[in-house]
């Protein structure tokens, strides 16, 4: 059986290397050429998986994308050929959480704000949208909902769109959708984007185009521009360049970069292509994953906004991922470049804080 996987993807060979003879390539290189006598291929969000990149994939019998969003994927094309598919729900909430928690400590710390009682409006209340809400409500922040597919079974635990872009913070977390009664790009259109105080914080850790980046350009270089966080871009790997200037964090798709959740990723699909071939699941992700650097803290009193800040800044520093963002912004290849060498991230659940009775769990932490 061969298998192709892009490079990306941590422990291949270890799940796939027994039963398969494992390739790794850059994901934005697979070519169809290449797929010609390739069984299985394995991808992450940037291999855009269409007929054009199938058109000679005789012998593909399983495609699985390591990630949450499937966008990339022409799985209406998969069932047509009969070809398997998998994705790896939830596996990267986690991380996208501990991101938005780092970014909302640091956007307080800009602003000169108490989280508590502030609002945040999640965009989108699925797997990571939920995450986050549950770290915000910990930080007590009052949490809006929005989610008009939920909310046609559950009126009352939602808001509408227009009424989320009121509170102080909003975050979005919906699938990249171009189409039907809910589509998603531009989500965030020219004319929201006016009508927005310049008070607010608006963060985007889901997909670029849900968010029309020109037209937030415009915005920032007027008179009342925003506060923004941004892990995902319009065009992605390319940048709006001029845009960045005018972002608080900058960040190159890489909120769900912790090692878990990678790891996450690649053993939902061993786990897929397991049950595929009828083959007995031999490991567990645990057994994949080494002890993280530093694994517990010893607290003298339950933190503060400010020491909590300096706590996640311990497992995930999200200002150094904005520099490295601001260093290499114009180089050729940079956002891939960053993507590839990214450094492992553990997530907060991999640290334990001890000495205070709180249940720190509610904010990521190991319980
Ligand atoms: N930056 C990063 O590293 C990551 C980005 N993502 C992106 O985040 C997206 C969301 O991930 P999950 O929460 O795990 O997906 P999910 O499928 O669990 O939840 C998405 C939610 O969005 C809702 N939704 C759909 N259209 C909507 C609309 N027009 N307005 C409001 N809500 C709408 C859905 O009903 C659903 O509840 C993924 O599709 C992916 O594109 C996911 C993981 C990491
Ligand atoms: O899971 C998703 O959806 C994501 O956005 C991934 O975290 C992105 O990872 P890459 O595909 O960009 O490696």
């Amino acid at each position: 059986m061969k298998l192709l996987a892009d490079e990306n993807m941590p422990f291949v060979q270890e799940l796939f290397g027994d039963w398969a003879e494992v390739t790794t390539c850059p994901g934005r290189e697979i070519s169809p050429g290449q797929l010609r006598d390739v069984d299985v291929l394995l991808v992450r969000s940037i291999t855009r998986v269409d007929e054009a990149l199938l058109a000679q994939a005789g012998r593909l019998a399983f495609v699985g994308t390591a990630t949450i969003g499937c966008d990339h994927v022409d799985t209406g094309l998969l069932a047509r050929r009969g070809i398997g598919f998998a994705s790896a729900p939830g596996c990267n909430k986690v991380a996208v959480g501990d991101y938005l928690l780092a970014a909302l400590l640091r956007v307080a710390v800009h602003k000169g704000w108490q989280l508590a009682g502030k609002t945040l409006a999640v965009i989108g209340a699925g797997n990571t949208g939920s995450e986050v809400a549950g770290r915000a409500r910990a930080l007590g922040m009052e949490v809006l909902l929005c989610d008009p597919l939920l909310a046609e079974r559950d009126p009352t635990a939602f808001v509408e769109f227009d009424q989320a872009l009121r509170a102080d913070i909003v975050s979005f977390h919906v699938p990249l959708v171009r189409d039907g009664e809910h589509p998603t790009w531009h989500l965030l259109d020219e004319a929201r984007i006016a009508g927005l105080d310049g008070e607010q914080v608006l963060i985007n850790a889901c997909r670029g185009d849900v968010w029309d980046n020109r037209a937030l350009l415009q915005r920032q270089q007027g008179p009342e521009p925003l506060t923004l966080v941004m892990d995902v871009w319009e065009h992605e790997p390319e940048v709006l360049a001029p845009l960045v200037p005018h972002v608080l964090l900058a960040t190159p798709h890489i909120a769900g970069y912790s090692l878990e959740g990678k790891v996450r990723g690649t053993f939902a699909l061993y786990q897929a292509l397991c049950t595929q071939q009828g083959r007995a699941v031999a490991v567990t992700p645990g057994q994949l994953l080494p002890s993280p650097p530093v694994a517990a803290v010893t607290l003298a009193e339950v933190p503060e906004q400010a020491l909590l800040e300096r706590l996640v800044r311990l497992v995930y520093d999200i200002e150094r991922d904005d520099l490295a963002f601001r260093r290499a912004l114009g180089q050729p290849g940079f956002f891939d470049r960053l993507r590839k060498d990214y450094p492992q991230r553990r997530e907060l659940g991999s640290l334990r804080l001890l000495g205070v009775d709180n249940d720190l769990a509610a904010l990521g932490f190991k319980a």
